[in-house]
């Protein structure tokens, strides 16, 4: 059965037990889950392959920024980890992104989505103009999308913000992934570029990246299901 859900639940925790202890009170149909970084860092595919034996469809979100040939590998090693989705940065350029879609065409119909993350959600104008990059992050954004779109990636990561000129300039099959959800008065923490579950849906967003409005939370299942029961 695949999962008709938004959500895409951000599994950052420090520990298997903590994020397994969430994971175990959750349903597939409910929810994708996300492994970055530190949770693939310390735990590596097992984790992963934990998951998926649950019948969760995982994101492994490694963000590679490489040489073409490095990413492609890469990406490749995700495919045969049978992920549902993978990201790559798109200011590694469409030489990059396109090693990377063409090393997954071998995959055929079990190749994982290819996302390519723009801005990320923390960035602000400030931010890019300490690297030099004088547009605003909106226009940032189209341009890195362009490239992602250009290169054959099944869509990008972005901020909510960005939703509805990117689905007016690349097509509603251009797959809009959005982290930087928060609620209504909710702590923004590192994020920069932020949207409510409901607005975000209203922009036309596919998949949302939410973490720690229920990681942290007192009972996060309780707060996973207010957030789908918003965008009912
Ligand atoms: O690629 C991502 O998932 C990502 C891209 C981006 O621009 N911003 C962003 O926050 N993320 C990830 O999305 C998650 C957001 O988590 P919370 O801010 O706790 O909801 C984190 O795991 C980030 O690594």
């Amino acid at each position: 059965m695949s999962c008709k859900s938004p959500v895409i639940v951000a599994l950052d925790y420090e520990k298997q037990a903590d994020a397994l202890a969430l994971v175990s009170q959750l349903d597939p149909s409910l929810c994708r889950l996300k492994v970055g970084k530190e949770m693939f860092t310390h735990l590596g595919p097992q984790f992963v392959k934990a998951l998926q034996q649950r019948h969760f469809d995982v994101f492994l979100d490694l963000k590679f920024h490489d040489i073409p040939n490095t990413v492609a590998k890469a990406v490749s090693a995700a495919a045969d980890l049978g992920v549902w989705m993978v990201n790559v940065h798109a200011s590694g350029g469409s030489r990059m992104m396109k090693a990377a879609q063409e090393a997954l065409q071998r995959f055929g119909d079990n190749r994982p989505k290819l996302i390519a993350v723009t801005v990320l959600t923390s960035m602000e104008q400030q931010d890019l103009t300490e690297l030099g990059i004088t547009l605003t992050p909106a226009e940032q954004v189209m341009k890195l999308a362009g490239l992602a779109a250009q290169s054959g990636l099944d869509g990008v990561v972005c901020s909510a913000q960005e939703a509805s000129m990117l689905k007016q300039q690349f097509g509603s099959a251009f797959q809009l992934v959005t982290p930087g959800i928060r609620l209504a008065d909710a702590a923004a923490d590192d994020q920069r570029r932020v949207m409510t579950p409901s607005a975000a849906k209203a922009v036309g967003v596919d998949y949302m990246v939410i973490g720690r409005p229920i990681t942290k939370a007192a009972d996060p299942l309780a707060a996973l299901q207010a957030i789908i029961a918003e965008l009912v």
